[in-house]
């Protein structure tokens, strides 16, 4: 295939080569070969004599599509592609009219929610911050409820914070319905959210031949219900569709029933535990993450296996300042640099801006990971992006400065969702962060460590102080 992967291994093959009809799902561990997994498979069912055909592979970020199509050149009958690429696609074929989405969903809703704490000055809801709302109506559109189902509180919400009141429920309904009515008005009927309802409603009524026979989804566990609703309807009787996932992993939503999704996995759901990727060092520290209490209430997480490949712990540098953070990140990346793939990584998009500067000039190739990413290398260098960024990725080193406790969980997390579920959103976010790293993990702080991370006194780590 040309690909730069390894051959799958023992279970890995059956899952790469085998069922190719019907659902799928498999769930791992990072590190576990899903992505190695979803790549092999993708060109198996595009190109194997017989039950071959179209096929698309389809993941979150159109950075990890980059990352993807650099793992070898994909065959002609092969698509990779963002799922937001794929459902814009069908729409324009389906509507034969431009697919024009509208992007400042956020300032929309912002000036609904204004015009709601005139109308209910007194109400405690409606002093919630814009992001509180604008999740809350990701939640719902991805979720497909309608206004009964979401009134009523009649789905429910895995992992999430203590339910709204019924009466609250209401007003963040009348707030989606203004804000739809507001972009309808201004001559856009869809938006990220909707784009996979408005798939699905289609394909529910297309009788025509379907264009992919058999559909990959890598990193599946940030896909909400209808994206994968809309991708199980997009695929013929005799096609197929793995999901690859992981849930310890997840950063936006929630987790339903398969068979809600559109889904039927008679056969059960396949999982891997084994890491191939970090050292017993850092998957040490990634398994007693994934036991904190924030965990807690997650279903389907793949408790990981001992990994093989030894390492150093990782280490906890404190800082004497936040500024000195940043400064003492960008001087170790471009040290590592010089022989290996390093990441800094940060949960915000704020810190990276702050950080390029230190960052240039060097004579080590330094690049941000973002969604217009040009090409994936597999060179020494340093990357900086933001936890989600960096989603699907690996690094031999990875830097992660900003683990004070009044960074993470980010403020404005806390004051939308509350202390808990806040907690429960970064700690998943900050498991990305960590178990991107094969052999070394530098964790900078300044202030007292994050909760998010286990006590800086155990023996997970090394601890230097300047
Ligand atoms: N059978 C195998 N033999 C050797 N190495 C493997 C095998 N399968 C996967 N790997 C390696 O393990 C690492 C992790 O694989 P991969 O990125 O596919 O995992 P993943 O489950 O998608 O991880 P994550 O969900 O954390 O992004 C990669 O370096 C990959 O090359």
């Amino acid at each position: 295939m040309g690909l730069s992967l390894p051959e799958p291994k023992g279970h890995q093959r059956d899952v790469a080569f085998l069922n190719e009809r019907g659902h799928c799902v498999v769930l791992g561990t990072a590190g576990s070969g899903k992505t190695t997994m979803a790549v092999h498979r993708a060109h198996y069912l595009a190109t194997a004599p017989g039950i071959g055909g179209r096929t698309l592979l389809v993941t979150f970020n159109k950075a990890l599509v980059t990352y993807l199509k650099g793992m070898g050149a994909p065959p002609p009958s092969l698509q990779i592609e963002t799922y937001h690429a794929f459902a814009r696609g069908y729409l324009a074929h389906r509507t034969k009219a431009a697919v024009r989405i509208y992007k400042p969903k956020e300032k929309l809703v912002e000036r609904v929610l204004e015009e709601v704490r005139d109308r209910l000055p007194g109400r405690a809801l409606v002093r919630r911050p814009l992001e509180f709302f604008v999740d809350e109506l990701h939640w719902l559109v991805g979720h497909g409820v309608d206004r009964r189902t979401y009134v009523e509180g009649r789905t429910r919400r895995v992992g999430r914070g203590k339910p709204l009141q019924q009466s609250d429920r209401e007003v963040v309904f009348a707030i989606y319905q203004r804000y739809e009515q507001l972009r309808a008005e201004a001559g856009y009927e869809y938006d990220f959210d909707n784009m996979a309802s408005s798939a699905l409603a289609l394909f529910q009524s297309d009788e025509t031949e379907r264009q992919y026979r058999h559909v990959v989804v890598d990193e599946g566990q940030d896909f909400t219900p209808e994206m994968i609703r809309s991708l199980a309807a997009a695929i013929p009787e005799d096609g197929s569709l793995t999901f690859f996932g992981d849930y310890a992993q997840q950063i936006y939503g929630s987790r339903m029933s398969w068979r809600s999704l559109g889904l039927h996995v008679p056969r059960g759901i396949v999982e891997f535990a084994h890491n191939y990727r970090n050292s017993r060092q850092i998957a040490r520290l990634a398994q007693v993450m994934s036991e904190m209490p924030y965990f807690k209430d997650e279903v389907d997480l793949v408790q990981p296996t001992r990994p093989a490949a030894d390492g150093p712990k990782p280490t906890i540098l404190v800082s004497p300042g936040k500024e000195r953070q940043l400064a003492e990140a960008a001087r170790t990346a471009l040290a590592l640099g010089a022989d290996r793939q390093v990441a800094i990584l940060m949960r915000t998009r704020e810190h990276e801006s702050e950080l390029k500067p230190l960052l240039a000039g060097g004579r080590v190739p330094v690049e941000r990971l973002h969604r217009d990413l040009p090409r994936w290398t597999d060179q020494p260098g340093v990357f900086y992006g933001t936890y989600s960024a960096a989603k699907g990725f690996e690094f031999d080193s990875v830097i992660l400065p900003f683990c004070d406790a009044d960074e993470l969980p980010k403020p404005g997390e806390v004051e939308a969702h509350g202390p808990d579920e806040a907690k429960a959103r970064e700690g998943r976010q900050l498991y990305v962060a960590v178990t991107r790293a094969r052999t070394e993990l530098v964790i900078l702080h300044s202030g007292k460590l994050t909760d998010l991370l286990p006590d800086e006194m155990s023996d997970l780590y090394v601890r230097v102080s300047p």
